[in-house]
């Protein structure tokens, strides 16, 4: 019997191995642009076969719409598998009753009076940042690995309250470099079929290393949770206060983490010692990676377009005059051009450029049956560069997101979109706003190169094969 997909455009499927031999042979720096192809010559909605996997494509905004709102599809499809032995089933990888268990307990955390206790965080790393661009030397500056570090640092703090730039002790080092290396490892793993079994590559020496950097990253995120509990039972009786008054702001002790929220929930019988692992391990990955390389990108956007800097630099000039203060919640929140111009930047370099689903409940979409077990890829990267949709899609225009040019909601989503949407979206955009005001108040960036496009890598986050590099010079 013909599978319905099986009418759909799509490369060749040969018998048994489907188009599993398209990528052998391929270099990995030429996968992303060679998966850009599909797109062009199968239209909207077509679909692959790779060995028994059935693998539907979608980039129209009707057909994106129906997958992503669908309340019962929600399971996470095969590559997601290779993330589980680091972040283990926490809120990205969890499906059915956990997931909406663990939506429930974490969700609170991105309260608007809990952001605002991590807009102070975010306010003081964005400071540290500046002034460490400020002591480097003059000159091209690889962004990604400054940028990494804020990010890192920034996520550290709100999600399990503790200080890494200030922790010189080595276990902190070593934890950041750590999560980067198994980052790394993950990709590496991905790219080579023959170490999908466990078996196989825990014997080989990148699963050997792989195993190490686990114990060490587990470890760190055990201690910070053990200190953690231990702090809040010496010094107050454990209860969760909304600290959102400004004295408890300045104090560090008595911000509020996401930790905190997961301790309170253990005691509550919500959730236990490995599930707070899981979230903590699942939030220090998701929250900084995401938003490092969106900055990254950013950051490369905008030394290329002065126009664009000068913009956000008379709107900082408008809310802030003279003054060198900090912004408030209340100063981001005018900040609307800036808003625009991080949307902007998404929309080109969507940091998650693909996501997948595994089907586990037959649906319609459109006249094709969409059975059980079939897994289906929502290219955000595609779609966000529709020209029908965005009017010469490759310029870099901010305008678009202050005149409703885009007006579909499932048309712009780099956040996803549905239940399974990006739970730390407005951290995401608060963290993103601060540091980039921080930036173009102080400096003004050139590119080493004009109009220059990277090269894009095939990852689980969106990355440039060679390094971004750009020149910070300070304005008097
Ligand atoms: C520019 C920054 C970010 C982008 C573009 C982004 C994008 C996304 C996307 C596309 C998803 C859906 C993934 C999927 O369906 O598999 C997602 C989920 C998620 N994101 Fe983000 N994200 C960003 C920042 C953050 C931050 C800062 C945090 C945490 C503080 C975070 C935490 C999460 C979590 C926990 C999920 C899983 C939610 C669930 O399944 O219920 N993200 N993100």
């Amino acid at each position: 019997e013909e599978h319905p997909l099986d009418r759909l455009p799509g490369p060749k499927r040969w018998p048994l191995v489907g188009s599993a031999f398209l990528s052998i042979g391929i270099p990995y720096d030429e996968l992303f642009p060679r998966m850009l192809e599909f797109p062009k010559l199968y239209g909207y909605r077509f679909a692959m076969k790779i060995f028994n996997r059935r693998i539907l494509h979608v980039y129209n905004v009707e057909d994106i719409e129906i997958v992503l709102a669908h309340s019962r599809n929600i399971t996470k499809n095969k590559p997601y598998d290779f993330l589980k032995p680091w972040l283990g089933v926490g809120l990205l990888i969890s499906t059915g009753s956990k997931w909406h268990r663990r939506r429930k307990i974490l969700t609170p955390t991105f309260h608007f009076n809990i952001l605002r206790n991590f807009s102070k965080v975010f306010e003081e790393k964005s400071r540290n940042l500046v002034r460490k661009l400020k002591n480097l030397p003059e000159g091209n500056v690889d962004v990604l690995s400054v940028i990494g570090d804020f990010t890192l640092n920034t996520i550290c703090e709100t999600a399990m309250g503790t200080q890494l730039d200030c922790d010189k002790s080595t276990s902190a080092v070593q934890y950041k470099d750590t999560i980067k290396k198994i980052g790394i490892q993950v990709i590496q793993r991905l790219r080579k079929f023959w170490l999908y079994s466990d078996l196989l590559f825990y014997r080989s020496s990148l699963g050997k290393e792989f195993a190490s950097n686990l114990e060490i990253a587990h470890t760190f995120a055990d201690n910070v949770i053990s200190e953690r509990k231990k702090k809040r039972t010496d010094q107050d009786d454990g209860s969760l206060v909304e600290n959102s008054d400004d004295t408890a702001r300045e104090s560090p002790k008595k911000r509020l983490a996401l930790l905190d929220l997961l301790i309170e929930a253990e005691n509550n019988g919500e959730i236990d010692v490995e599930g707070i692992k899981e979230e903590v391990n699942t939030f220090m990955f998701e929250g900084h990676d995401t938003t490092a390389m969106a900055l990254s990108f950013g950051l490369m956007l905008l030394a290329d377009h002065e126009d664009v800097q000068e913009r956000i630099y008379e709107e900082c000039k408008l809310i802030f005059g003279d003054s060198d203060r900090t912004p408030s919640w209340a100063d981001l929140a005018e900040m609307k051009y800036l808003e625009a111009t991080i949307k902007e930047i998404l929309r080109l370099y969507p940091s998650v450029p693909f996501i997948g689903r595994n089907i586990t409940e037959d649906f319609m979409l459109g006249d094709v049956l969409v059975k059980k077990n079939v897994e289906v890829l929502v290219h955000i990267y595609d779609l966000h560069r529709r020209a029908d949709i965005y009017p010469d899609p490759e310029a870099f225009q901010p305008e678009r997101f202050l005149d409703g040019q885009v007006r579909h909601p499932y048309a712009f989503i780099p956040f996803s979109a549905g239940p399974r949407n990006c739970i730390g979206q407005k951290f995401a955009m608060q963290e993103m706003k601060c540091a980039l005001s921080e930036i173009c108040r102080n400096f003004r960036l050139r590119a080493p190169e004009r109009g220059a496009r990277p090269k894009l890598k095939a990852d689980i986050v969106l990355r440039p094969v060679d390094p971004i590099y750009v020149q910070f010079m300070p304005r008097s």
